[in-house]
């Protein structure tokens, strides 16, 4: 194993120092220095490595405070790059600990390198090869094959056991097997209107592989992810956090006495961990686009939790299809037309959100609701169901689901 992660290093590290060398004018002098000197100390992995480490992670702090002032979207980009080389470098150190290291911290040390690597995918820019490919090579020396689970399959897990909501005026969301692209595009994509389409996900790996719990432990267990905790983001209670996918599913899925939702939501899991790409398809729909003149990519986002997960009432700008994987999701569809109905929040952060909760609904507070067509789905594992840009849409898991949501048509 040592022989193995010692090649892995020697032979992406030159390509990290070169990249960041390349970049020195926007990094900036002390920085630089910084990051050049922990590679040297690094590189060498002598007695230096730990004031290298204390080195490194100063710079890490410092870049992190940065990177968490203001909107996420005006970071600068530089900054994240120099968070995706200092994590590099962190892993690096850390590593060259563990190769010196006798067996009894090797785990640990592992568990740490991986989480720096992690938190520089998560927040980082640069380097996401390398740091990708770091990962997956630590994962299964970190996975405990002996580790035991109270059922193979996330699918024996008992179902919701909430009552379900009542909505009134709930019309059933047509459904079609597999339509040829022609007049998905005719029926549905152009005219803005959804449909459920079974049959066009059938092939994918992950409609067999993820449902098994030792499958995903084993792939991604150790890896750490963002996870939303509380009933749905609108609620007060509700906070994000790192965590592994591992503690995850032991405190979310399998623990007894925790009350709390926690929900790996719109998470970008494939920029993360490329390798899961295996096991799932971008529908062929996604070539479908309102201006070919500019193509821009699909966003693929994974929405993986236990039963009773809420996404409230809300739109998005894009064309979605949401493809279930595990599990089985109840959704409400809303036409932007009845858009005064569901009362938007004010509020620039929450402009796509509707005040009006379909779990508990308000005819005093919205009384302009009452008169709103709601559509209503059952997405089953295997399904995939079309979401036109602007509908408004709510969602609730029915039990443990895994979800991968496509927004694409650069509209
Ligand atoms: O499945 C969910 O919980 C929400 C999915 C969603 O909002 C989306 O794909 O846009
Ligand atoms: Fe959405």
């Amino acid at each position: 194993m040592k022989d193995k992660l010692e090649a892995i290093i020697e032979n992406i590290a030159p390509s990290v120092r070169n990249d960041f060398l390349s970049h020195k004018d926007e990094i900036g002098d002390d920085i630089l220095f910084a990051l050049n000197s922990s590679f040297t100390s690094a590189a060498k992995g002598n007695q230096y490595s730990k004031d290298a480490l204390e080195f490194i992670n100063s710079v890490i702090d410092r870049v992190w405070e940065q990177l968490n002032v203001g909107n996420w979207k005006d970071v600068p980009e530089c900054l994240r790059d120099v968070f995706a080389y200092a994590s590099f470098l962190k892993a690096m150190i850390l590593l060259k600990f563990t190769l010196q290291d006798d067996e009894q911290n090797l785990r640990q040390n592992l568990i740490d390198t991986l989480e720096a690597i992690d938190r520089g995918l998560l927040l980082g820019s640069s380097n996401r090869q390398e740091l990708c490919q770091l990962a997956s090579a630590l994962c299964p020396f970190i996975c405990d094959a002996s580790q035991k689970f109270p059922c193979e399959n996330f699918s024996q897990l008992e179902l919701s056991k909430r009552p379900s909501i009542t909505v009134p005026h709930l019309k059933p969301l047509p459904s079609k097997e597999c339509p040829s692209i022609e007049s998905f595009l005719v029926d549905h994509f152009k005219p803005r209107r959804p449909v459920k389409l079974t049959g066009c996900i059938k092939h994918w790996p992950a409609l067999t592989k993820w449902d098994n719990v030792r499958y995903i432990y084993e792939k991604i267990g150790p890896r750490l992810v963002p996870v939303e905790i509380g009933s749905s983001y609108t609620s007060s209670n509700w906070s994000q956090k790192l965590m592994t996918v591992d503690a995850f599913i032991k405190n979310f899925f399998f623990s007894e006495t925790e009350e709390r939702i926690g929900y790996l939501a719109q998470h970008q899991l494939f920029n993360q961990i490329p390798e899961l790409l295996d096991d799932i398809c971008e529908p062929d729909y996604c070539v479908l686009s309102e201006n070919y003149d500019d193509p821009v990519g699909t966003d693929v986002n994974a929405w993986f939790g236990p039963s009773n997960t809420v996404s409230p009432l809300h739109y998005d700008p894009k064309h979605n299809f949401l493809a279930q994987v595990v599990g089985k999701k109840r959704v409400f569809l809303i036409d932007p037309k009845w858009s005064e109905n569901v009362y938007p929040y004010d509020d620039f952060l929450l402009f796509n959100t509707a005040q009006v909760d379909l779990e508990n609904i308000d005819y005093e507070k919205f009384p302009k609701f009452e008169n709103t067509e709601i559509f209503e789905c059952i997405l089953e594992a295997g399904e995939m169901l079309y979401i036109p840009p602007k509908w408004w849409h709510h969602i609730r898991a029915q039990s443990v689901s895994f979800s991968v949501s496509f927004w694409w048509g650069n509209c």
